[in-house]
């Protein structure tokens, strides 16, 4: 395994109080397959739904499938996240879900400047009760500010509001968050049900052998996977233009809540590869050791297929003549901001 490198994804989980985060986590461990790590509310105290807990940070390398939770003795949050992002344990992502008075940017903050070498920063959800909505974190004036680091907003408990005012309240908070952050993602669900292949990598579609049977006895209970998210994907077909994958990776196409792969750039002297990952506004490369690129994969919600094709293929095209060093100098900036 290329430890080198290795980058787990970590996802901060935020919300007021009650809006549905514990929910939420637990619809996201109902994946099938994936291996996620969880760090439960100001890193000591134990909240979550004890169903899914399948065993502790000591015991992780025993269990293959499911998920782990992990309970610090001590320490913060850092030194969760040095456990779970071991490279060993082979966790797809780890999500923080913080206590409701947690403020989304404090907490991104603290992910994205861990101490913990394999930290890699997988977006801020804040799940937000649409019924309770104007009366608790939005009472008017300028829209919260918790909605400006937020990559993905969750309206929740859609179904407490009456039929005739759903859609439109709805509307009226994505306008809110849109008014503090045009770029945050929105998805409007009931009892947390967000898919969780636009959060991290679903690692497959079902249960592994050695999988603790926890997980499918919940999602008998859940019902059947809610989907909504949808991928496209473009090979490389060699070495590529810096600037044209970063003007990509600045500016996704609509409807991309995340973008990633696998690519070789063409650095104007040689050919170097790279790790590419965005989530939100957030961009993360890093030096890969392959020699070819898989190309890029880009997720989000109500995607416009041949839109998103297009953008993807004019990132992954030959360079159409010599690559400026400028172009370059852009790409080295978010390798070393990714550090
Ligand atoms: N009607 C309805 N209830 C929901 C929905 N989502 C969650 N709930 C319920 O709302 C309550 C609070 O949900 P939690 O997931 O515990 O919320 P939380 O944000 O983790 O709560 P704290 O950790 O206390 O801040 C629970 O009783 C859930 O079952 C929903 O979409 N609709």
């Amino acid at each position: 395994m290329q430890v080198k490198g290795w980058r787990v994804p970590v996802v901060a989980l935020t919300g007021h109080l009650g809006a549905g985060k514990t929910t939420v986590l637990n619809q996201l461990l109902l994946n099938p397959g994936a291996r996620i790590g969880v760090v439960v509310n100001d890193f000591g105290a134990i909240n979550v739904d004890a169903g899914l807990l399948t065993g502790q940070v000591s015991t992780a390398e025993s269990i293959a499938g499911g998920c782990l939770c992990c309970l610090p003795d001590s320490g913060g949050l850092d030194e969760a996240l040095e456990v779970l992002t071991r490279p060993r344990l082979r966790l797809d992502a780890v999500v923080v879900e913080a206590s409701g008075v947690a403020e989304p940017a404090a907490l991104g903050r603290l992910i994205r400047f861990s101490g913990a070498e394999h930290v890699r920063p997988g977006g801020l959800v804040d799940v937000v009760d649409a019924d309770a909505y104007f009366a608790t974190v939005d009472t008017g004036g300028d829209p919260p500010a918790r909605f400006g680091a937020t990559t993905l907003v969750v309206i929740n408990k859609t179904d407490l509001l009456p039929a005739d005012e759903r859609e439109p309240t709805v509307e009226r908070i994505r306008a809110r968050v849109h008014e503090r952050n045009p770029h945050a993602h929105v998805v409007v669900t009931t009892r947390g049900r967000v898919d969780p292949a636009l959060v991290f990598d679903a690692a497959t579609d079902h249960d592994p052998d050695d999988q603790l049977p926890l997980a499918d006895l919940a999602r008998e209970h859940a019902g059947p996977p809610h989907r909504h998210a949808n991928a496209v994907t473009v090979p490389a077909t060699g070495p590529v233009d810096p600037g044209a994958l970063i003007d990509l990776l600045e500016d996704p196409p609509a409807g991309v809540y995340r973008l990633k792969g696998t690519v070789v750039v063409d650095t104007g002297r040689t050919t170097r590869a790279y790790t590419a990952n965005v989530v939100g506004r957030h961009i993360h490369i890093a030096p890969h050791p392959a020699t070819t690129g898989d190309g890029l994969v880009a997720i989000g919600t109500h995607l416009n297929h041949a839109d998103v094709h297009r953008r993807l293929q004019t990132a992954l095209a030959a360079p159409s003549g010599p690559v400026a060093a400028q172009a370059m100098r852009r790409l080295v900036r978010y390798r070393r901001l990714s550090e």
